[in-house]
């Protein structure tokens, strides 16, 4: 697989808590890449956390961080990446993205709800209702995910290594269009 990626990035986009982190360093190890993670390189280069972040200087300040991040990142080859949630919101982390080749993990907002119900370090979930804003997000993002080369959709049984699997087994059909597009 890795012969067929050519040292292809692989950016894992998709809601907060679908797993990008989990599934990301499982799919890195599997094909001998880096892992990066976007989220981890902000809050090591900021020092504090996200939630800290948010507080202390807003959304749109993240926002620009995860930017500059992801502007660093893809000068690199060989790397499966974890991206923030909202790494999709602004337009010009596209053009990144599209350096390598883009996995929309897509599981239900229930999933995600469950798992991060005693979750507290994701700031936007820190709200009264937060299943509604999960939806909201999601309704608001969706359009926006699906933009991505591989769509992976994500039962709640299933494990972080079946959705590696999934993945690798969906990466040939891409890259076979991807090939046939650049003939012509
Ligand atoms: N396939 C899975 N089955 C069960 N639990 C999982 C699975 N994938 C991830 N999790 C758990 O769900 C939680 C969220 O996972 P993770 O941090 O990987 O999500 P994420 O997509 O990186 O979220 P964020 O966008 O906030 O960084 C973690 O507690 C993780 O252990
Ligand atoms: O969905 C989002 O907007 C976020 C997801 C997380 O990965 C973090 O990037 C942060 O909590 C924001
Ligand atoms: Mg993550």
């Amino acid at each position: 697989m890795s012969n067929l990626l050519r040292g292809v990035n692989l950016y894992l986009i998709g809601m907060m808590g679908v797993g990008k982190t989990t599934v990301g360093r499982l799919l890195a190890q599997e094909l001998g890449y880096g892992f990066i993670d976007t989220d981890d390189v902000i809050v090591k280069a900021a020092g504090k956390s996200i939630n800290d972040i948010f507080t202390d200087e807003g959304e749109a300040a993240f926002r620009q961080l995860e930017s500059d991040v992801l502007a660093q990142v893809c000068a690199y080859t060989k790397l499966t990446i974890a991206t923030g949630g909202g790494i999709v919101l602004r337009q010009e982390n596209w053009s990144y993205l599209h350096h390598g080749l883009i996995v929309w993990l897509d599981c239900s907002v229930e999933t995600i709800f469950h798992r991060l119900l005693e979750d507290t370090t994701r700031p936007l979930l820190q709200d009264s209702n937060p299943e509604s804003k999960l939806r909201s997000l999601l309704e608001q993002r969706q359009p926006l995910y699906s933009q991505a080369d591989l769509h992976i959709t994500i039962t709640q049984e299933q494990t972080p290594e079946q959705i590696v699997a999934s993945i690798l087994a969906a990466i040939p059909s891409v890259l076979k269009t991807q090939d046939v597009q650049h003939q012509n």
